[in-house]
């Protein structure tokens, strides 16, 4: 199996690492555009593979997609990161182009590959390289809900007091400050309803917690996130060359799923070899269907500013 990670940077770099600790693929690409960045990294890696005992072979690359050619699996990370402050949507003007122009020179060297879109803001990436690309829908995966799953459950954990791998727990929505929703009402430890265990204002600032989680990290850093984004990535590409069939938030193309379309939106979805291959229906309640409409709006509004760049 070969996978490629477009972005050499801090989640680039972490998500290629889990992938060889891992040991998911045979033949690992990291490519950025900065002279020798990605080159460097991959050389720091390989020189791990002795000490954690993988057999990945990682490559680093500037710039030359030839070197991509016939991935399973492509991960882009490639762009700007917020600062304190800022919201990912403003990202938007800077990082289209850059995840536009790194998706098609991708297709070009790897048509048969699956998709997974890390960069920001995730949900209108992900649109972006829906309608760039032309492919079938269950190849363009985007990464966020997977993530803000995990931070949901280390709240929940906070508040609890219990190991996290003992809780379930889905945030769908978008991947932004504001329109990500945390499903509390069916959040479980060990099939228990959490909401049997913690009263209603602890659960709403577990949500309100998970939702700021990327911009309290930011507040902290100085810059966003990587450690969990980078496990995130890792965590999708393994599901796709695992066939593993597991359920994971991910961002894909609605068509009436959900009551939303011509959009892509974070929702349970089965992943496996095909990509995404099926949206599990949560039947959400009707407050909880507003909220997702509420939060698909925003998404649209940032959607339009692509055409507005003449990007799609
Ligand atoms: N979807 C999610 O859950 C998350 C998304 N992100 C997003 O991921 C992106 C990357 O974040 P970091 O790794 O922290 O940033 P970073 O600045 O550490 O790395 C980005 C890398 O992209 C490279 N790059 C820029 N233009 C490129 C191009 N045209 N071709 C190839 N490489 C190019 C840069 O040289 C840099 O090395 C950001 O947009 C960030 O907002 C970050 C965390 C979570
Ligand atoms: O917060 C950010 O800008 C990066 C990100 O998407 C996250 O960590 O969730």
């Amino acid at each position: 199996m070969k996978v490629t990670v477009v972005g050499a940077g801090a989640v680039g770099a972490t998500c290629a690492d889990n992938i060889a600790r891992k040991e998911l693929a045979n033949e690992l690409v990291l490519l950025d555009i900065k002279e020798g960045f990605a080159e460097g990294k991959a050389i720091d890696m390989m020189q791990t593979a002795t000490l954690l005992g993988f057999d990945t072979k990682i490559t680093g690359i500037t710039g030359d997609y030839s070197k991509t050619a016939g991935s399973d699996v492509v991960v882009i990370t490639s762009g700007l990161p917020r600062k304190p402050g800022m919201t990912r949507e403003e990202l938007i003007g800077i990082n289209a182009g850059i995840v536009k122009g790194v998706a098609e020179n991708i297709l070009k060297f790897s048509p048969g590959a699956i998709f997974i879109v890390v960069s920001n803001p995730m949900d209108t990436m992900t649109y972006l390289a829906l309608k760039s690309l032309g492919l079938p829908k269950e190849r363009i995966i985007g990464m966020g809900g997977t993530l803000d799953s995990s931070r949901f459950k280390f709240y929940l954990s906070q508040a609890l007091n219990c190991n996290p791998n003992d809780l379930q727990g889905f945030v769908i929505g978008g991947h932004g400050d504001t329109t990500m929703i945390p499903l509390t009402r069916l959040a479980t430890y060990q099939s228990l309803p959490v909401s049997n265990l913690l009263d209603k204002a602890t659960l709403d600032k577990v949500a309100a917690d998970t939702m700021v989680g990327g911009a309290t990290l930011t507040g902290l850093i100085g810059t966003s996130a990587w450690y969990a984004p980078g496990a995130a990535g890792a965590t999708l590409v393994e599901a796709i060359l695992r066939d593993e069939k597991k359920l994971f938030t991910c961002c894909v193309s609605l068509e009436g799923e959900y009551g939303q379309s011509d959009i892509c939106l974070g929702v349970p979805v089965i992943i496996g070899r095909n990509g995404w291959e099926k949206i599990i229906d949560f039947k959400l309640t009707e407050d909880e269907q507003t909220a997702f409409n509420k939060s698909a709006d925003a998404v649209r509004n940032m959607n339009n500013v692509l055409a507005e760049m003449k990007l799609v």
